[in-house]
């Protein structure tokens, strides 16, 4: 399998090398040449096995001869052995035809192991097999940092420094990172929002000799790895729920839009989807381009659901480029505007396209809470803020006749104070988590500005290299 920039002026390069490089040279995101196609009788032959081995078949497409698939086989069962539910990822029936997929068994407690946990264990077998070492930027409004330092903690071959916005996650998701006292990973809290972080992480990646320096790599979903080890729990929910011999429906609280992404990749491969819901706070970007082609970037708001507080979502450019018939001129053209003006210039057709797929559905705090009290009131389940978002949207825009499911994205624990606002309990960490209010955190604060940035990131690779 090969991958091309979404803006064409990169080199192509295979599984690995997309890998490592994270974001393509030409600031585009890579994307694979050709999508995979499934028949129905593919689709079938993976109903009813372990998550790990489903995981390592529906991927083993995007990694091609790039590694052995009974080591990727491996890497995946090792993934997922230490998930805290027996299925990985459980669907729980709320409604009729409604579903939570919960996704949060993970180390971390947030979607985000379900790639990480793979991703740590690729770089390792690759960068082994290389001999080589790299430095992960990255950055994070709330889970993307935990589940990404949870997974390249002391490991030989990655330093890890990961930018969060200065007090704009949640309490339990800033000493998730903050406490890993490892000699590799470095946290530090930037005076900004996560757009300002990401623009950072960006920044760092357009400076190509500091690129090359660092050998910097990527962790967050600009890695196109990230997004591939993604789509599994969308393959498994449908079978579950009789694809492909019957549509299904996804509702996914959305923020940088690499989860929306990977099930519309299922889709691609011959998923039977017949809908895609984008659950959205206030920063609602997405709702709005959705309804009326107003892709126009407002200031990002702090919000109950701190992980969605995002206004510039990257995986939008590789959705944009499949809209605009994968041409990389025209897709490149547009994210210049973009980044230019803060208005996204999509041509109606493809904006058409996109809106018959996509649902949008934006709520604000109040509603949030509010569909977090009605949920536990009815059915005894507490959904994290995240998590209620995608729930309202399902319920929201159902689509008729078909099951829909709600990616629950993240454990209530992470957000105690929210939950505690809607009814009334504080969920528990987990036992392993339980002193984590008594754990030492280390991180650097700095301004929203490179040449710091880069000199900490810097720091953090000499000193390991001494
Ligand atoms: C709990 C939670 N829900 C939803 C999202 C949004 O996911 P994405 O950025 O892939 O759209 C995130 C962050 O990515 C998250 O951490
Ligand atoms: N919501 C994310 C933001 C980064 O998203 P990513 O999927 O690109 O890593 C977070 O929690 O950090």
């Amino acid at each position: 399998m090969r991958y091309v920039s979404t803006r064409g002026q990169a080199p192509v390069r295979d599984f690995s090398g997309v890998l490592l490089a994270g974001l393509a040279e030409d600031g585009g995101l890579y994307v694979p040449e050709t999508w995979p196609s499934l028949s129905h009788t593919d689709w079938r032959a993976l109903r009813g096995l372990p998550y790990p081995e489903l995981a390592a078949r529906v991927i083993q497409p995007f990694v091609g001869t790039s590694i052995p698939f009974a080591t990727l086989q491996r890497l995946c069962r090792e993934s997922y052995a230490g998930f805290g539910h027996p299925a990985t990822v459980p669907l729980v029936q709320l409604d009729h035809d409604l579903f939570a997929c919960e996704l949060f068994h993970g180390p971390t407690l947030a979607f985000k192991d379900m790639a990480m946990q793979l991703l740590g264990r690729l770089f390792d077998h690759v960068l082994t097999a290389q001999d080589r070492r790299v430095t992960i930027v990255g950055a994070t409004s709330g889970d993307t940092g935990s589940a990404a330092i949870e997974a390249c903690a002391n490991r030989d071959r990655v330093d890890i420094v990961i930018l969060h916005p200065q007090g704009r996650t949640s309490e339990v998701q800033r000493r998730q990172m903050t406490t890993v006292l490892a000699p590799n990973v470095a946290n530090v809290a930037v005076d900004g929002t996560f757009d300002d972080c990401q623009d950072l992480v960006k920044a760092m990646f357009a400076d190509a000799p500091f690129r090359a320096e660092l050998h910097l790599s990527a962790v967050n979903s600009i890695n196109w790895a990230r997004v591939a080890a993604q789509i599994p729990y969308y393959v498994a929910a449908a079978l579950a729920l009789g694809a492909p011999d019957r549509d299904v429906a996804f509702s996914v609280p959305t923020g940088n839009f690499g989860n929306v992404l990977a099930a519309w990749a299922a889709r691609r491969m011959g998923l039977p989807i017949a809908r895609l819901v984008v659950g959205s706070n206030r920063n609602d970007i997405l709702t709005r381009f959705l309804a009326s082609n107003d892709m126009s970037v407002r200031g990002v708001e702090p919000s109950l659901s701190p992980s969605m507080d995002i206004q510039v979502s990257s995986n939008f450019e590789r959705l944009l480029f499949e809209l605009l018939d994968r041409d990389p001129a025209a897709t490149a053209a547009a994210m210049a505007e973009f980044r230019a003006r803060g208005q996204m210039p999509v041509p109606v057709p493809a904006w058409q396209r996109a809106a018959k797929l996509f649902h949008g559905f934006a709520l604000d705090d109040e509603g949030t809470l509010a569909e977090i009290r009605r949920l536990h009131a009815a059915t005894g389940y507490l959904a994290d803020p995240h998590s209620a978002i995608g729930i309202a949207a399902a319920r929201a825009l159902p689509c008729p006749g078909v099951p829909i499911v709600a990616m629950a994205t993240a454990h209530p624990a992470k957000f105690p104070d929210a939950m505690e606002r809607a009814t009334g309990c504080r969920p528990p960490l987990p036992s392993r988590l339980a002193d984590l209010y008594e754990r030492v955190e280390r991180y650097h604060r700095a301004p929203n500005d490179l040449a710091a940035i880069e000199a900490l990131v810097r720091a953090t690779a000499l000193r390991n290299a001494a």
